[in-house]
């Protein structure tokens, strides 16, 4: 059998799969457990939404998926590979993490030129130059932006440069951890409206962290309601859209939900 073959049949469609999922901070007599038995499967090329009240440990798991925290016990597969805490470079490669703060995501003493071209560098990318224009273009702000500082951005323009630099390092998983709540509402749609054709064009896998259930009703396909730590709900959008959720938790937050408007 051709290898080409072989490695189609190998190519798993659950491009993260996470199991039992535990995520602990503090020490001793202090530890706790933030995330509680998480499960979450995201197939290829599909968009989750993690909803839920603040300190319900919705960036703790992308922190944990990430690598940014590493107390952290269960399993987690990418592309059906089991990944270690320890950060390997080509892991890093594959999932990439947009904050919520552009403010606070770019060292403002550094020109957007440095801020794009050092990740390509670490990562041994060739053709940099090229490769940082054509971000710049992909994201809809241009070349002309290149030689520019954080300070002499807008907000919006701020987080297009920091799903840029996510985006050229060519990963095949973006976390997303409330991309747009730090912008202005004016920006806010023209960035979920970006996040979305990438993820089209470039057959992306979003899992995306937010409390505004608009936007996930907007970006996601299924999503999962995390309540103290742990999943109390998993759903497709269609049934919260139809505002027929099972979980009682669920019901509230659709209810407190400011802004929230089911599609007709
Ligand atoms: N670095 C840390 N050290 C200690 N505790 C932490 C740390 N980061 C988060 N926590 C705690 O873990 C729990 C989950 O926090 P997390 O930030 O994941 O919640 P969240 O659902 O993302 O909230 P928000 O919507 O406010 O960002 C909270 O109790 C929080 O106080």
């Amino acid at each position: 059998m051709p290898s080409s073959d072989n490695a189609t049949l190998n190519k798993s469609p659950i491009a993260l799969d996470i199991q039992n999922l535990n995520v602990y901070f503090g020490e001793g007599h202090e530890k706790f457990r933030a995330v509680k038995d998480v499960s979450i499967s995201v197939e290829a090329g599909g968009s989750f939404g993690l909803v839920g009240e603040s300190g319900s440990g919705k960036s703790t798991v992308l922190r944990a998926v990430s690598g940014l925290v590493t107390n952290w016990d269960g399993t987690v597969a990418v592309n059906g590979e089991p990944i270690s805490k320890k950060r390997e470079m080509s892991y890093c490669r594959t999932i990439q993490m947009v904050f919520q703060d552009p403010y606070a995501s770019l060292h403002p003493r550094h020109s957007i030129d440095r801020t794009l071209s050092e990740p390509l560098r670490l990562h041994k990318f060739d053709n940099i130059d090229d490769r940082v224009n054509q971000a710049l273009i992909d994201v809809g702000l241009g070349t002309s932006f290149r030689f520019r500082y954080p300070h002499q951005l807008s907000g919006g323009q701020r987080q297009r440069v920091a799903i840029a630099r996510a985006l050229m390092l060519e990963p095949d998983i973006m976390l997303l951890d409330e991309p747009t709540s730090a912008l202005d509402v004016s920006v806010q749609a023209e960035i979920l409206n970006l996040l979305s054709d990438i993820r089209k064009k470039r057959q992306l896998t979003y899992i995306l962290v937010t409390h505004d259930l608009a936007v996930v009703a907007h970006m996601c396909d299924e999503i999962a309601v995390m309540s103290h730590g742990e999943i109390v709900e998993v759903m497709d959008v269609e049934t919260m859209r139809q505002s027929k959720p099972q979980h009682e938790y669920t019901r509230e937050l659709l209810e407190a939900s400011e802004g929230y408007q089911p599609e007709a």
